[in-house]
């Protein structure tokens, strides 16, 4: 799973025009996540969702969803279901990249929705980069039309921040950038 998440960053280095190595060197000695998502039957589905609408924090996620099917993405104020299939790895940008890329890749909001027959099950890999590295755009992203959109930051302070001050959704990037110059004023807030 890291090392094809590596070689996605890579391809994705080469269409943001910043050559192969660098999103591969700066993921280099990541801190990533995998985890995997239960979700049992549930008497009224209608009622209850398996995981809420929120936008991954992290940097990119591959995902392996069963045959059950459940995992929904919100594209032009519809919420669409992703097909399952078991063969298949969903690609999902993070808001860590999102940030990396100065906003040209934006994270998207997803959820999973539970049904009343059967178990389902997600295996979630997600990428995060090492915990003193700073997340920054590479320079050629930038120009006078193209300023910075987020602050430098590293991924423990965004990850505090999604844990315990904000629920992860389509805002959290501005959330946290407003957020992040008071924990610098006021360092245990
Ligand atoms: O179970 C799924 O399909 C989605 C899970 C998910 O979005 C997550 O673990 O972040
Ligand atoms: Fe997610």
């Amino acid at each position: 799973m890291n090392n094809l998440s590596l070689g996605i960053m890579e391809v994705l280095g080469m269409s943001l025009g910043v050559g192969r190595h660098e999103l591969r060197e700066f993921f280099r000695g990541n801190e990533s996540i995998m985890r995997l998502n239960y979700y049992p039957p549930c008497q009224n589905p209608e009622l209850a969702l398996g995981t809420g609408p929120h936008c991954d924090p992290t940097s990119l996620t591959i995902l392996h969803q069963d045959h059950v099917g459940g995992l929904q993405v919100f594209l032009n104020h519809t919420w669409y279901s992703v097909a399952p299939n078991p063969n298949a790895f969903v690609i999902n940008i993070g808001d860590t990249f999102m940030a990396l890329s100065n906003g040209i890749y934006k994270s998207c909001l997803h959820r999973a929705i539970v049904n009343r027959e059967r178990v389902r099950k997600s295996l979630a890999f997600f990428l995060c980069p090492a915990k003193d590295k700073v997340v920054k755009p590479p320079s050629v992203l930038l120009n006078k039309q193209n300023p910075r959109l987020y602050p430098d930051f590293t991924w423990p302070t965004l990850l505090h921040f999604t844990q315990t001050h904000y629920r992860a959704d389509t805002k959290t990037l501005d959330a946290f950038s407003a957020w992040l110059p008071t924990t610098l004023q006021y360092p245990n807030h």
